[in-house]
Order: C-alpha cells, then sequence, then structure tokens
C-alpha cells in the first residue's frame, strides 16, 4: 500500500499558488523526511495527504484509490500543537477511543498515565498532551503516519521517547511516515530519504 500525491497544488487565494506539480510516494515501512524554508507549504502539504483539505489540482491516493471520505484515516496526521487536535470537552480517555483500541504497549511506551485518562485535555501539559495525539495517531487502522513538526515544542527527553515508540510501532506495523521538521539533526537521524522543497514551485 503506496500513499501518492500526484501532480499537486493548492492555493489559498484566486491566483496564487502555494505550490504546483508537486509528485511524492512514500512505501510502505519508509520514513521520508521533508525540508524546506518556513512557509513553502509543507504543512499545507501534510493536509492533503491526510485529507483534511483537498488539493486544487492533481490527487492523493492510498493504493491508488482515493483516502476514504468517511471513518478512521489511514493517514494519520501529528501536528505541532496538540490543543488544537482534540475536543476541549471529551476526556482523554474518550478522545483516544476515536482511534479505536489502542495498544496497551503504545500507552506505556509513551509513558502515558493511567490517571491521566479520566482528565479533560485542559487538565494535561503540552508534551502530555501531544503523547495522547501520538498514541491516537497509532490507532489499529493507521497506514502512513505525517508528523508535522510533531516533537518540536518538547525537551529532548520526551521528544526521544516519542520518536522511540513510533519507530518501534513503524517497524513492527510496517507503516510509512512523513517527517517535516527544521531540526536538521533529528531527519538526518530517523529518515532513509529526505526531499528537499528549496524554493516554492509557484
Ligand atoms: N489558512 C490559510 N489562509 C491563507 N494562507 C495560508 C493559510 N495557511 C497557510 N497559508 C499560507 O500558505 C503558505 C504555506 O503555509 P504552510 O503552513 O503550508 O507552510 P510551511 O512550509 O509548513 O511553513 P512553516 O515551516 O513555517 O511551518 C504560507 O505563505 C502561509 O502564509
Amino acid at each position: 500500500m503506496y500513499l501518492e500525491g500526484n501532480g499537486l497544488g493548492y492555493s489559498y487565494r484566486k491566483g496564487s499558488w502555494i505550490f504546483r506539480g508537486k509528485e511524492l510516494v512514500i512505501a510502505p515501512g519508509e520514513v521520508v523526511g521533508l525540508e524546506g524554508p518556513s512557509g513553502c507549504g509543507k504543512t499545507t502539504l501534510a493536509r492533503l495527504l491526510a485529507g483534511y483539505d483537498k488539493p486544487h489540482e492533481g490527487k492523493v491516493a492510498l493504493n491508488g484509490e482515493p483516502l476514504p471520505e468517511h471513518g478512521y484515516c489511514p493517514v494519520q496526521l501529528v501536528f505541532q500543537h496538540p490543543e488544537k487536535a482534540v475536543n476541549p470537552r471529551w476526556s482523554m480517555q474518550r478522545i483516544l477511543q476515536e482511534a479505536g483500541e489502542i495498544e496497551p504497549g503504545i500507552l506505556r511506551s509513551l509513558a502515558i498515565e493511567d490517571v491521566w485518562l479520566s482528565r479533560w485535555p485542559n487538565e494535561l501539559s503540552g508534551g502530555e498532551l501531544q503523547r495522547f495525539c501520538v498514541a491516537r495517531a497509532l490507532g489499529p487502522g493507521t497506514r502512513f503516519l505525517i508528523a508535522d513538526e510533531m516533537t518540536t515544542m518538547l525537551d529532548a527527553i520526551s521528544q526521544a521517547q516519542i520518536w522511540t515508540t513510533v519507530i518501534e510501532v513503524v517497524q513492527k506495523r510496517n507503516l510509512g511516515v512523513l517527517v517535516i521538521s527544521h531540526e536538521r539533526n533529528l531527519v538526518r537521524r530517523l529518515c532513509s530519504r529526505v526531499i528537499q522543497w528549496n524554493e516554492p514551485s509557484k
């Protein structure tokens, strides 16, 4: 099952493309980096690949088919700000359940404490909340993970703990990953291949 972007183009304003003609293929089990200057459209691409938005040109395909319109998306996106990714009126338990049954080993490996499950999002630190977002993105139906500055706001220990967990799951379940980050060392360490978006292709 491959994740592909073919001829992708997106514009927020008519007549002004953020990018056009972008091609990308991620294979199962592949960890690919994406680097580029601020504003070149990395987050926009992440949103297209995970089905949050539709491209204005080209298409996103999973195994040659469009992403499912309803239900759990096999392409999961985790971005930098976990507080924007959760329903503030849901308990953490309910937020996790959105992804189905998360393997208990994943919760343990992410050091998610049982007592946190009954809390509300505003009763957790940003780092604690991000661990839940990562766990939720690793639900049983996930085939690809798009990590958009996923650990940028975290301390080095949390960052290492999260990536160790993610890479273990990725290897065990043969998931594909796109790592979007300005942290060059992190990208070099994790990824077998790095895509450079040096110039916005407008
Ligand atoms: N909702 C929006 N409405 C209008 N313009 C937007 C919107 N979101 C992003 N943009 C613009 O689109 C361009 C690409 O933004 P995007 O967030 O995809 O870039 P990025 O490469 O991820 O940047 P960074 O590395 O700073 O996170 C930027 O010029 C940004 O100002």
